[in-house]
């Protein structure tokens, strides 16, 4: 695994951050140090996946990056006729996607898409995963993306949206940044490092509070919107139509 050292020497300007191949070339090291429980919610995805996927139909990986979530999504399915449809709009990441997922056996047939998942028509979709996707969405676009899944799911359908978490408090948000941020100097970033890629994600990755997240979901239709896993600011919440 390519370590993440794109953040190691200081950047005259520190761009915004995009899913480019120099990403995309060490997305596993970045993420495994950056998410608290990351390793552990992909697993529990696959668990979720295992048990509400329904026959003969679609799976979605929205935001698959290098198909994490669409590998654990295999492992776990078992029941006929299912599909997953792999969506990414970053090329570099979808051409290792395919590679890795294409280098494993499996009956469970994957589609890779490269498109804006806001603008991807989405069908009979009983699994629906946004693995710290949705935080990288416009906020203007969110409602509308969410209303789009909701309408193409079957009644007992899962929408699963890990997220970086705001709090409301800005002390209690502070608090978390900065412990978060110890979990990366534990995990050998230096201080240079998370502050460039802090302000290489400031107007990229844009965090809601869980208010906002259970309003939505509750706004548009979904049932029991709730969160099944937490570490610091980082969460995953699950909800079913
Ligand atoms: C943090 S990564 C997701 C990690 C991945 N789901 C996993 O579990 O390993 C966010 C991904 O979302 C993709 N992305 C961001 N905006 C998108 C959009 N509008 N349409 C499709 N993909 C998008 C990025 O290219 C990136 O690969
Ligand atoms: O590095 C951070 O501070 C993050 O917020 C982590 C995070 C994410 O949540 O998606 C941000 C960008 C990279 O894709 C990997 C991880």
């Amino acid at each position: 695994m390519s370590k993440d050292n794109i953040y190691q020497h200081a950047h005259t300007q520190v761009a915004d951050f995009t899913f480019d191949k120099k990403v995309a070339n060490v997305f596993p090291d970045m993420i495994q140090r950056s998410v608290p429980g990351y390793s552990h919610v992909i697993a529990m995805i696959g668990l979720l996946a295992g048990k509400y996927a329904q026959p003969n139909s679609n799976l979605y990986d929205l935001g698959c990056s290098l198909g994490a979530v669409t590998a654990s999504m295999r492992h776990n399915v078992k029941q006929t006729g299912c599909n997953i449809i792999a969506v990414d709009n970053s090329q570099a990441m979808l051409d290792k996607c395919e590679v890795n997922i294409n280098s494993e056996e499996s009956m469970l047939p994957v589609q890779f898409k490269l498109a804006d998942i806001s603008e991807i028509e989405i069908i009979n979709a009983s699994v629906v995963v946004l693995n710290f996707t949705l935080q990288f969405i416009k906020l203007e676009k969110r409602q509308a993306l969410l209303e789009k899944i909701y309408h193409a799911m079957p009644k007992g359908g899962v929408l699963i949206i890990s997220e970086k978490l705001d709090f409301a408090d800005s002390s209690l948000n502070e608090l978390m940044i900065e412990n978060h941020h110890q979990f990366k100097r534990a995990n050998g970033y230096s201080d240079l490092e998370i502050a460039q890629k802090r302000s290489a994600i400031e107007n990229v990755l844009i965090a809601e509070t869980w208010q906002t997240h259970e309003s939505r979901l509750q706004t548009i239709g979904f049932a029991h919107p709730h969160i099944w896993f937490q570490s610091l600011n980082f969460c995953s919440i699950m909800a079913i139509k």
